[in-house]
């Protein structure tokens, strides 16, 4: 056995045991855990800091919205910490029954909420996602190996250590929550294919990373995919709510998977909102690439900021400054191209008539969809979750932002008297 086989095995077996510690512990640990986290992570500002500036230091050839996303400053500091506080004062969801219905038999039947066990995760270059994750995991009762973009290392391994010095100060595993300390991506082929102690793989990331886990995967996946997101401007809108929605959903930040990539405008409105989101989006240097209709009525946008666009441009997430543009004909066209182009994960109508909204939520097939809002609060916290282990594009066990019930499963309970089956 290769040294790295060697180490991921024992990540597993130590991750197994771990689960079985964590699917009994009580409430009051695991919440003490997080509590002891959020104050960790206040407490180690400076320390955290100085992992992080070797990160970006050695990621200085990142865009600007990856490396953005890279970083750990105060105020992600204290959001992720703010989510550890939130998730202690949730409920506890592991062992609520639910649903007991007496048979004529006598017995009781209903359901019990518990952990998936352990679950392996793989994501991007984002720090605060260490925490998330290991929130979510620790409340669900859960265990968890992550694998963290390598341009996050150091980050990553300062925080998975005060994750790991909470669960202690709780009296808990500190191997419920471990960081594969390799950016070897052997370890993520390893990792996949360990059925014996890995229940779940939850990757999030591009095409490559799930061509590469559909291909190897040996144990059960709940994709969290690429985010094609749209935003459709309805004929019937209100137009200074549309430019300040679009505006958000494209611009407040590049890089996340939820930010839309592709703007569809019913024709009937193109004159009136074209010119004016096009220069929100000039003044901010968003390129814009569209259909010879939305050129024609973008003329007041600087030449170096427009293309037109070309059929790869509907198929693609640019997480950049860039958006493809079209105009349509109708609700039909619209609720069609963004099935065909997107990639189900969020897409958003800005309309103020009632018929075309309730045709919009109910047949456009994606995880989220939104009504006059903003694509970017597709989102864990956004949603009430406290946190989120990522935004799932599958249909099946989790869909849209998962947060502790989508890492928990629901077993069957049957409460009896001493019946015996006839
Ligand atoms: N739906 C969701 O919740 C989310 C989706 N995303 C999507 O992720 C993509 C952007 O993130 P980006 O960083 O570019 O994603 P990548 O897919 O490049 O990387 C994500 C993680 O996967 C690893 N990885 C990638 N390819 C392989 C491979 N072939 N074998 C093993 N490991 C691999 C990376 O490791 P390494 O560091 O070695 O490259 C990294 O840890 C976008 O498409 C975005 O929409 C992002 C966040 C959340
Ligand atoms: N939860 C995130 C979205 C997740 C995401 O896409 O992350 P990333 O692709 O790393 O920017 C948010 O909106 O804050």
């Amino acid at each position: 056995m290769t040294d790295l086989a060697a180490y991921m095995t024992g990540v597993g077996e130590a991750a197994r045991r771990a689960a079985t510690l964590m699917a009994a512990a009580p409430t009051a640990a695991k919440d003490h855990a997080l509590q002891a986290l959020a104050r960790r992570l206040r407490e180690a500002g400076p320390a955290l800091a100085e992992a992080n500036a070797r990160d970006l230091a050695g990621a200085r050839e990142l865009d600007a919205p990856l490396l953005d996303r890279l970083k750990l400053n105060d105020k992600i500091l204290a959001t992720v910490a703010e989510g550890c506080k939130q998730i202690a004062a949730m409920p506890d969801p592991i062992g609520e029954i639910t649903g007991v219905k007496r048979r004529p038999t006598g017995i009781g039947v209903g359901h019990m909420r518990v952990p998936l066990g352990v679950f392996g995760m793989i994501y991007e270059s984002r720090p605060n996602v260490t925490i998330e994750a290991a929130s979510l995991a620790i409340k669900s009762g859960n265990a968890c190996i992550l694998r963290g973009g390598s341009e996050a290392l150091h980050s990553n391994l300062a925080l998975a250590a005060l994750v790991g010095d909470s669960l202690e100060e709780a009296g808990l595993p500190r191997d419920a929550v471990q960081l594969i300390n390799t950016t070897d991506r052997a370890a993520v082929g390893l990792l996949i294919a360990m059925p014996a102690f890995v229940d779940v793989i939850i990757p999030r990331g591009g095409k490559g990373l799930i061509e590469r886990i559909s291909r190897e995967a040996r144990v059960p996946v709940i994709k969290h995919l690429d985010g094609n997101c749209h935003s459709y401007v309805d004929a019937e809108v209100d137009l200074d709510l549309a430019v300040a929605v679009v505006d958000n959903a494209k611009t407040q930040k590049y890089s996340p998977c939820n930010a839309t990539e592709s703007l569809l405008v019913h024709a009937a409105r193109a004159a009136d909102f074209l010119p004016r989101i096009g220069m929100v989006f000039a003044a901010k240097g968003v390129e814009m690439r569209g259909c010879e209709r939305a050129l024609a009525l973008l003329d007041a946008v600087p030449r170096d900021l427009l293309k037109p666009a070309t059929p790869e441009d509907w198929d693609t997430e640019y997480l950049a400054p860039i958006i493809s543009i079209k105009v349509v004909d109708d609700l039909d066209e619209a609720i069609a191209h963004i099935n065909r182009h997107g990639s189900h994960h969020t897409d958003a109508i800005l309309t103020t008539n009632h018929v075309h909204a309730m045709r919009f939520l109910r047949e456009v097939d994606s995880a989220s969809v939104m009504v006059n809002a903003s694509t970017r609060f597709a989102d864990g916290f956004e949603y009430g979750l406290g946190a989120e282990i990522g935004i799932s594009t599958d249909k099946f066990h989790a869909r849209g932002p998962v947060g502790l019930e989508g890492l928990t499963s629901m077993k069957w309970v049957v409460l009896g008297q001493g019946e015996i089956r006839r």
